[in-house]
């Protein structure tokens, strides 16, 4: 039996981040991930690094309803082929139910080959309190089941709010341990450990009972989460002003609850800078320069269902580009350094 472990939470809770904390631990086991992007672009896939085993990713829809049949397609063919991992990890995007995940092992051909293990819910502790009332059905879904929560982003919340949420957690769903973490920082032995506790199948309703997706009406089942998000995304092959597109990303309506992906800016032209927006936060990271990919910036966008301002947007993102100056090859990090370097060698030279 293949160990499975399933990391849910709501959008941009730390989900990619807590896979490449565990990846990047000494481990000597061939661990698979799987990777579900709600999005059509897969942005996750490429986001996760280290993985001794196979890593592959479902994008374009979520795999607790939509592309369900995918997810069990595509471990069948993984635990079936010549390197078999020894474990299983899967990372649902932030919109699904970890219950209905989980069920894809519980019937069918993947009842007698893999055991789900343990199921570990991240919550943005920072936003926790801003949760749309619209989806606090769905986040209930994913801290129920949990056996471990792991109240993350600490390091940007204030002490007594995540005391706050820790005591919310603590009361609502007693039976979780939690543990408080900083860009998801947990020991993979607490991840993986299996807790002796009820089986996931008895932890929670059936998800057909009460897969409400918060809609706020428990009479309202459906199996599509196109019924409450709307997702959207783009590419733009100029070189950006990469300031003029923060601004856009951090003036965001608020039926935004998500935008993620790389940008090609005209200030650093050889490498992608990955950016996040989670919640109000918007993070940008340095990205793998693009070496012979060709460079664009893409983009993905989560919404409220019925969010109508994505032609707007479309518009503020093209003028990013439009606006920018020309790129120009000015060299970045290392390249940087090293020019630096040499003209100061140059100048010793003429002085
Ligand atoms: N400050 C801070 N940022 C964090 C922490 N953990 C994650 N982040 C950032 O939060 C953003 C979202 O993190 P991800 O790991 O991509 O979140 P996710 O849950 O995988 O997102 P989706 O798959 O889109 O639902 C990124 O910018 C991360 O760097 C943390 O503890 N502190």
């Amino acid at each position: 039996m293949i160990p499975v472990t399933i990391i849910s939470g709501f959008l941009g809770s730390g989900k990619t981040t807590l896979l490449n904390q565990i990846l990047r631990q000494k481990h000597e086991e061939r661990v698979a991930v799987l990777v579900n992007d709600f999005g059509a672009i897969d942005i996750d896939g490429e986001l996760v690094v280290g993985v001794s085993g196979e890593k592959l990713a479902l994008s374009g829809g979520c795999i607790c309803c939509t592309i369900r049949g995918d997810l069990q397609e595509t471990v069948l063919d993984l635990i079936q082929g010549e390197d078999a991992p020894h474990r299983l990890v899967i990372e649902a995007s932030g919109v699904s139910d970890p219950t209905a995940v989980a069920m894809t092992f519980f019937t069918g051909p993947l009842k007698a080959k893999c055991r789900v293990e343990t199921l570990v819910t991240v919550v943005d502790s920072e936003h926790f309190f801003e949760t749309d009332p619209k989806i606090i059905h769905l986040l209930d879904r994913q801290l129920v089941v949990a056996d471990l929560v792991l109240l993350n982003k600490v390091d940007v919340c204030p002490a007594k709010k995540i005391q706050n949420v820790e005591n919310v957690i603590r009361t609502e769903y007693p039976d979780a341990r939690v543990v408080h973490t900083r860009f998801a920082e947990v020991p993979r032995q607490l991840i993986f450990e299996p807790v002796m506790k009820a089986p996931i199948q008895d932890r929670a309703l059936s998800p057909l009972d009460s897969h409400v997706h918060g809609t706020g009406d428990p009479h309202h089942h459906h199996d599509d989460h196109t019924l409450v998000f709307d997702t959207w995304s783009t590419e733009i092959e100029a070189a950006v002003d990469r300031d003029q597109l923060l601004r856009v990303l951090t003036t965001l309506p608020t039926q935004i609850y998500r935008a993620k992906g790389f940008i090609f800016c005209q200030d650093m032209v050889d490498r992608e800078i990955v950016v996040h927006l989670a919640g109000r936060r918007v993070q940008q990271f340095m990205g793998k320069p693009w070496a012979d990919r060709k460079p664009s910036t893409r983009l993905v966008f989560i919404a409220r269902q019925g969010f109508d301002g994505f032609g707007e947007l479309d518009e503020q993102l093209k003028a990013c580009a439009r606006d920018a100056p020309k790129p120009s090859r000015v060299p970045s990090g290392w390249a940087a350094w090293k020019k630096t370097f040499e003209d100061r060698v140059r100048q010793n030279e003429d002085a």
